[in-house]
């Protein structure tokens, strides 16, 4: 199975809820949407019955770890493409910080390759910013953009480029070819020795503090350098209530900003490190019910674009183990869509339509995506995912599709369910199974 195989074959999925609103069909013919309307005709085509689920474009991921090359024990392409598309995913933008690091035009090609032949999902490498994520000098942005993988978006994620001359000239490059910097926000001096998040509970638990300063500073200083030389700024897993107030601000000057939220900063806060599980250590930090419900209202609002997984799978001998020793990040790619049911809709903060923009269509737009987060009308790419909202069930990571199992949900009770994804027309997820 490729990405590049054509598909010929036609499906008509009958009565779904569009975006959440009337119920309607919608008929698929090769790669493409060919009609949507109700009351339409099989003629021949392979029919899913939607019941009234919904249907969505196909969700859009800005950030990935896909770990290949060099740690192909918690997650290859293939195993994480496949996690991909059972969460109801058509396209990933993969991390950069792979062993070796995407930081030329041959490893980025290398990783689009591998996601072309998995099949599952669209793979977008993401390209590192600084040579070997170092931050001292900047990597072949432009040939790594000219290359077969067209990069637009570079990220040291993981790390943050805290060298302020090396991330203007960073804007000032992308610039050529509208590229963006996807910045991970951290202060690398005001987080030495941190373990959780700075205040009440990592007092009471002796471990070293995070303090939110460290993420708003370097996210005030470089909406401030984005706006300076005119360029595109993305701010990686926004996670405290002062971000959002300084992306609130730069965007009400009109500056190019845009900013993303993880499923586990809507749900999550410090107070589960008293259990000191290290599945819940992760960077950034998980924060207090205040900063929770800030992340929630700014994405409702759109302050926030858009929902990303930073899918960060471990293997087990990195998590289980005594939390300071223990890898920062969690999976996100399975949960990720019922999370944001969980948190966003059922609480009333956005709807279905909204799920689509904040989790397909603005990922797309500033990844500068063809053919990803498009709206669901004829002549479109048929990159779909039907969502049963009213599943209830609970997360066993036995049956995830992801090499690793380190999520914070095992055992939780989530809304929703993914049953069909379909990648250019063709079904990777049936029936709640990969194909
Ligand atoms: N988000 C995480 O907690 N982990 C990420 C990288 C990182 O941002 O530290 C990973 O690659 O594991």
């Amino acid at each position: 199975m490729t990405t590049t195989e054509e598909n010929t074959g036609r499906t008509l999925i009958r009565g779904a809820r569009i975006l959440g609103g009337e119920a309607g069909d919608v008929l698929i013919d090769g790669g493409t949407v060919a009609e949507v309307g109700t009351g339409l005709a099989a003629g021949g085509a392979t029919v899913v019955e939607a019941d009234g689920r919904i249907l969505l474009p196909g969700l859009v991921d800005l950030h990935t770890h896909l770990r290949e090359p060099g740690r192909e024990d918690s997650e290859t392409v293939l195993t994480g493409t496949r996690a991909a598309a059972a969460g109801g995913y058509t396209a990933v933008h993969a991390m950069a910080n792979t062993f070796p690091v995407a930081d030329t035009a041959g490893v980025v090609e290398q990783v689009w390759r591998l996601g072309r032949e998995s099949g599952y999902c669209d793979v977008q490498p993401v390209g590192a910013v600084t040579v070997g994520l170092e931050g001292k000098q900047l990597a072949e942005l432009g040939a790594m953009h000219d290359s077969a993988a067209s990069v637009r978006v570079f990220s040291d994620d993981g790390k943050c480029v805290d060298d302020a001359v090396i991330m203007r000239r960073a804007l000032e490059y992308v610039k050529a070819f509208d590229g963006v910097i996807a910045q991970h926000a951290q202060e690398p001096r005001l987080t030495e020795g941190a373990q959780m998040n700075e205040g009440v509970v990592s007092a009471e638990l002796g471990l070293g503090g995070w303090p939110a300063v460290a993420e708003e500073a370097i996210i005030a200083r470089d909406v401030l350098l984005a706006a300076h030389v005119g360029s595109r700024l993305h701010i990686c897993h926004l996670s405290t209530a002062g971000s959002v107030e300084i992306v609130r601000w730069a965007k009400s000057k009109g500056w190019n900003v845009t900013a993303e939220v993880t499923p586990h900063h809507l749900l999550l806060t410090d107070e589960l490190v008293r259990s000191y599980d290290p599945v819940y250590k992760v960077n950034p930090p998980l924060r207090t019910e205040a900063d929770v419900t800030a992340l929630r209202e700014a994405l409702a609002d759109g302050t926030i674009d858009c929902v990303a997984t930073d899918h960060a799978p471990h293997p087990h001998e990195d998590k289980d183990c005594e939390w300071g020793a223990a890898a920062m990040g969690m999976l996100g790619l399975e949960t990720a869509l019922s999370v944001v049911q969980h948190t966003m809709v059922e609480t009333g903060l956005l709807d279905w339509a909204g799920v689509a923009d904040r989790m397909s269509f603005r990922p797309a737009a500033i990844g500068r995506l063809a053919g990803q987060g498009r709206p669901i009308s004829a002549g479109e790419p048929a990159n779909l995912v039907l969502v049963d909202p009213s599943y209830r069930g609970t997360v066993d990571s036995a049956r995830f599709a992801s090499r690793s199992r380190n999520t914070p949900y095992q055992g939780r009770e989530l809304p929703g369910r993914v049953t069909h994804t379909f990648l250019r027309g063709r079904a990777t997820v049936m029936d709640g199974k990969l194909v």
